[in-house]
């Protein structure tokens, strides 16, 4: 069985990075894990004060515009580190929110894809061919909380 996810208000809509649910990381709040994955592309660089400014904008549609503003410096290593930015947020997520963490092991071991009709890295892309990089990543934050029911986060 696949599960296919991509717009908030679409079923599974809470596994998307624009889903309305705060993380907590770095010592700030950041509204959506999209708001930390698009400001952490200028962290070090000469445009490094948009990081606090995405953290601050009202909808994640607009950190991601933002984000890949080509007239924007992104930090040199962001392809190198970019998979691992998402996995940290991701993560950060499912472990924080007990009923997305639910909603996640429910899934069983049905297929994640991030069904996005221009996403060929984070989803699956117009033909459902691309890489699908977000749906493995909540497949192995799957597996982390199914390794570990008794996280402390998942008991409040
Ligand atoms: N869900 C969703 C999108 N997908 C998200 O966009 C992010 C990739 O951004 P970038 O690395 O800048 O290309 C990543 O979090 C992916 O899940 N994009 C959208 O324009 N609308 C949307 O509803």
């Amino acid at each position: 069985m696949t599960i296919y996810f991509y717009q908030v208000d679409q079923p599974y809509g809470v596994f998307s990075n624009f889903s309305p649910h705060p993380i907590t990381l770095d010592g700030y709040r950041w509204p959506t894990v999209e708001h930390y994955y698009q400001a952490q592309k200028f962290v070090g660089t000469r445009d490094a004060a948009l990081v606090a400014k995405i953290r601050e904008l009202p909808h994640p549609m607009l950190a991601a515009q933002t984000g890949r503003n080509p007239r924007y410096q992104r930090r040199p290593d962001w392809e190198q580190v970019k998979c691992n930015v998402m996995l940290k947020a991701v993560q950060c997520k499912f472990f924080s929110h007990p009923e997305l963490a639910q909603m996640l092991l429910q899934t069983g071991t049905a297929a994640l894809v991030e069904n996005s009709p221009i996403d060929t890295y984070w989803g699956c892309g117009p033909n459902g061919t691309g890489c699908n990089h977000l749906g493995q990543i909540l497949m192995q934050v799957r597996q982390e909380l199914a390794s570990c029911p008794a996280h402390p986060l998942l008991n409040h």
